[in-house]
């Protein structure tokens, strides 16, 4: 099952990605994605391993983001690539057919290419707007880009999951849902607020309440 909040680490100067995957678990999220930019192969590993230290003590999964061999070495759950990355195909080679594979899309073109490779289990569209969190953002989707691509994705016959990311705030929980997106997935909101539990917990009951008005 591919949870409705995907919660992402970020590089910070102040505080590692395992004590930031430590306050979201503690806020109740259940899938933390491990995103490093900066890092070295040998520390990034070392950081793989305390973050799935903690993951593993709150019963979440762990996602690699961009490094199909971390995510081997470490056998995290799940692995999460995107364009630039290495392609999903190549990546179930090195990881296997248990691990969870997401894929990035920012077109409609993109997700179909995803649902043809036959091995991507859940896409993150986006963004949806302006974010500092990633350099090189792709063209901004927006609220009724989502209503578009999603409304022919699914006309097309497709159900993969799909959320949302990209400067997503609180607010926007409920549009996104009702467009038809399964869950979101969020960095700087949770990483860069003064109570990363708290808002993580908000975050939760947003989403419960946004799926059950469904
Ligand atoms: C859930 C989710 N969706 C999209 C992305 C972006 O991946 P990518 O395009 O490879 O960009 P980086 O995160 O590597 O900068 C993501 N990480 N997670
Ligand atoms: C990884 C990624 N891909 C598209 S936007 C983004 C950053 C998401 O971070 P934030 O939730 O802080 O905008
Ligand atoms: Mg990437």
């Amino acid at each position: 099952m591919i949870s409705r909040l995907h919660y992402i680490t970020q590089d910070l100067a102040h505080i590692p990605h395992w004590e930031q995957a430590q306050r979201a678990c503690e806020g109740g999220v259940d899938w933390v994605q491990l995103r490093v930019k900066t890092q070295e192969e040998s520390q990034w590993l070392e950081t793989a391993l305390r973050t799935q230290e903690v993951c593993k003590s709150f019963g979440a999964k762990l996602i690699v983001n961009d490094n199909p061999h971390i995510a081997a070495k470490i056998q995290s759950e799940g692995l999460h690539l995107g364009k630039q990355d290495m392609s999903p195909l190549e990546a179930r080679q090195i990881v296997g057919e248990k691990v969870i594979i997401g894929g990035t899309a920012n077109t409609l073109q993109d997700m179909l290419k995803h649902v043809a490779s036959g091995t991507v289990q859940y896409i993150g569209l986006g963004p949806l707007r302006f974010t500092d969190t990633k350099k090189n953002l792709s063209p901004i989707v927006g609220l009724e880009g989502y209503k578009r691509i999603l409304a022919q994705f699914r006309t097309l016959g497709h159900n993969l999951p799909v959320v949302g990311i990209g400067g997503v705030k609180a607010d926007d929980i409920e549009d996104l849902l009702e467009v038809g997106l399964h869950g979101v997935a969020v960095s700087s909101l949770v990483n860069l607020a003064e109570n990363p539990s708290a808002v993580t917990q908000e975050l939760l009951s947003l989403l419960n309440l946004a799926v059950s008005a469904k």
